[in-house]
């Protein structure tokens, strides 16, 4: 008899995610470059977790990396997650109020600081649209 044999491969490709929210209720975008797959969308800063890494471990990378500021690990709130049938991507988006720095746009083609109003208006891959939902009333919420 045949036996199928499956492959442990991972079907889904983490992604984290931060909406920084600063005391006035806007959240930080930045938007992809030119030229890369959603390239000119606007994302929450983050990226894909890399093997061994823990979520919050990747996170702290990436932010790092991507706008050159130290997150607060105690500062992180995990907020909702967004995924598509068809797309590997599971974007896991957290909340943070607390950091150490300046954002500046180190990877991104720009950054910007955007009112929770003015989020649904901004291009976004379709995974962010949910996820930048979700933020807004939050930030209706709280602020
Ligand atoms: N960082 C981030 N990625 C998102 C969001 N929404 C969304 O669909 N994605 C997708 C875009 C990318 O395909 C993937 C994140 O990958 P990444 O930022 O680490 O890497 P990349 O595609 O820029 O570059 P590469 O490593 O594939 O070369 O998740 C989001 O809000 N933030």
């Amino acid at each position: 008899m045949a036996v199928a044999v499956v492959p442990k491969i991972p079907t889904i490709v983490p992604v984290v995610a931060a909406a920084l929210i600063d005391p006035a209720g806007r959240v930080l975008m930045q938007q992809r470059r030119i030229g890369k797959a959603h390239g000119g969308l606007w994302e929450f800063p983050g990226g894909k977790v890399e093997p061994g890494e823990s979520l919050e471990g990747a996170l702290v990378r990436e932010i790092a990396e991507e706008l050159g500021v130290v997150l607060t690990p105690a500062a992180l709130a995990p907020l909702s997650f967004a995924a598509n049938p068809g797309d590997p991507h599971v974007v896991l988006l957290y909340t943070c109020r607390a950091w150490t720095g300046e954002p500046r746009c180190l990877d991104g083609e720009a950054i910007g600081w955007f009112a929770a109003d003015a989020l649904a208006n901004l291009a976004m891959p379709p995974l962010d649209v949910p996820l930048a939902s979700a933020v807004k009333e939050l930030i209706d919420r709280c602020n």
